[in-house]
């Protein structure tokens, strides 16, 4: 056995986000977005789930903070929907949404807790959708707007800030794949989408700036590693065209102004057009105080010529998996984390979500997710391995505090550490959850 020790002030925490928990969908003033015109498009969301209840935070936002206070956290990920600031995405501002957030967020200051607030996290609202969504460069300024308000409603309460959530999930899982809101599945569309997001992000950075708001400010891409199956150069550049398309591509353009020649290159041979207006490498470029990290799954692979966009195909390890099929692959979180200290250097790194699906159900009151507590053990264990290595990891936030709506996957897969009866709404702490507020105390574990 091992003690795994983290550093002094490592900040421990948890994540959920907007359409995910918060329900009331037509209460307090709140508009469209389009995961609620998604979530109702029949063939969407398995079993045609929608966030309409959900975990219904938008009324348990109390109950909710009293299960951080007890779990010990320092810091609540959570995200504001926009649509409940700006129903129409601009214009009018509703009070009611205003007023929701000052609940939650005057909660968790009471309990000690630090508001981390995410800006974007996919609800974005229909009516800017209907008029060209991301594609539209007119809605990055309305996002800046939005940002401004929020930025001045809560200057001095909320001190952390990101801007966006997965810009990859944002750009291409949504509109090159289609598995998200709105559903397009268009090369072209989704990486002028992702050149959009980047420049709404440096935006809003710039205008936290000059706003001088107190506080600190990133964004949170989403992360993967394939390893090489073999040393052959052409399954080494396979991999990382993978790796690239999550990190390089949306990390070069911020901390080097620039987006990566390799992916800007396959990207034109398979036929796509980057409009870049004078002035957006530069807006995208501004500083960002830290760099939030999603990382799940990983996976070994090889070159495989014209297959899918980037010409790798997987090698199946057999590795375990989690109950919605990720392979458990923590080495892949330590490699990420080491290219991400290799390339941009010592970016003060907050992990802003990790976590695990399983769909363990409450017996006699009690939820046993031992594969919950194993996969955070071992991602754990790969964190502390690149703070050992050199990584400036100030933070780790699990995904997710509740069970809730799995965007594609809806209510079937479970990624909490608090079990939530989608009948009854009823909370029950995970097993795991008592193993991470242990860990949260000690700030060790023992593996
Ligand atoms: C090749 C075909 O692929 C189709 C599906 O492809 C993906 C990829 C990635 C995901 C994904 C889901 N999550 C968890 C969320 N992160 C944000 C938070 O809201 C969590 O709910 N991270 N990545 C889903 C689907």
């Amino acid at each position: 056995m091992a003690i795994i020790q983290f550093p002094e002030g490592m900040k421990w925490g948890t994540a959920t986000a907007s359409y995910q928990i918060e329900g009331a969908v037509n209460e307090g003033g709140r508009g469209t977005s389009i995961w609620d015109t998604f979530s109702k498009t029949p063939g969407k969301v398995v079993n045609g789930d929608n966030g309409d209840i959900a975990c219904d935070s938008y009324h348990r936002y109390e109950e909710d903070v009293e299960l951080l206070t007890d779990l010990g956290v320092d810091v609540y990920r959570f995200s504001v929907a926009w649509p409940r600031i700006f129903p129409n995405g601009t214009g009018e501002v509703n009070q009611e949404g205003l007023e929701y957030y000052h609940r939650l967020v005057d909660k968790l200051i009471e309990k000690g807790i630090e508001p981390m607030c995410t800006l974007y996290h996919w609800d974005l609202p229909q009516a800017l959708e209907d008029k060209g969504g991301w594609n539209n460069r007119e809605t990055i300024d309305a996002f800046v707007q939005y940002a401004e308000l929020m930025f001045n409603e809560f200057s001095g309460k909320i001190k952390s800030w990101l801007t966006l959530n997965e810009p990859w999930c944002i750009s291409f899982l949504s509109n090159y794949i289609g598995a998200h809101a709105p559903g397009n599945k268009d090369l072209q569309l989704a990486t002028q989408i992702s050149h959009h997001l980047l420049v709404a992000h440096g935006l809003t950075v710039k205008k936290f700036r000059n706003l001088g708001i107190e506080g600190k400010i990133g964004f949170a891409p989403n992360t993967t590693w394939l390893e090489p199956y073999s040393n052959r150069q052409e399954d080494i550049d396979a991999c990382n065209r993978e790796i690239g398309w999550y990190i390089e591509w949306f990390m070069d353009p911020v901390f080097k102004g620039n987006y990566p020649e390799f992916m800007l290159d396959w990207f034109k041979k398979k036929g796509v057009q980057l409009e870049i207006k004078d002035g957006d490498m530069e807006a995208i470029q501004q500083r960002v105080d830290f760099l939030g990290i999603n990382y799940y799954t990983g996976h070994i692979a090889r070159y495989k010529e014209n297959s899918g966009l980037l010409d790798w195909e997987l090698v199946e390890m057999n590795y375990d998996r989690t109950d919605i099929g990720w392979p458990i692959f923590p080495e892949g979180f330590y490699n990420v984390l080491m290219r991400i200290k290799e390339s941009y250097g010592d970016i003060p790194i907050y992990i802003t979500e990790n976590g695990s699906c399983y769909n363990d159900e409450p017996e006699n009151g009690q939820v046993k997710d031992n594969g919950r507590i194993s996969y955070l053990q071992q991602h754990l264990t790969a964190l502390s391995r690149a703070i050992a290595s050199g990584v400036n990891v100030k933070g780790y936030i699990t995904w997710s505090l509740l069970d809730n709506f799995e965007w594609a996957e809806g209510y079937s897969m479970r990624f909490g550490i608090v079990h939530v009866n989608y009948r009854t709404l009823e909370r029950t702490k995970k097993d795991s959850y008592y193993w991470f507020k242990q860990t949260i105390a000690n700030n060790w574990f023992e593996n």
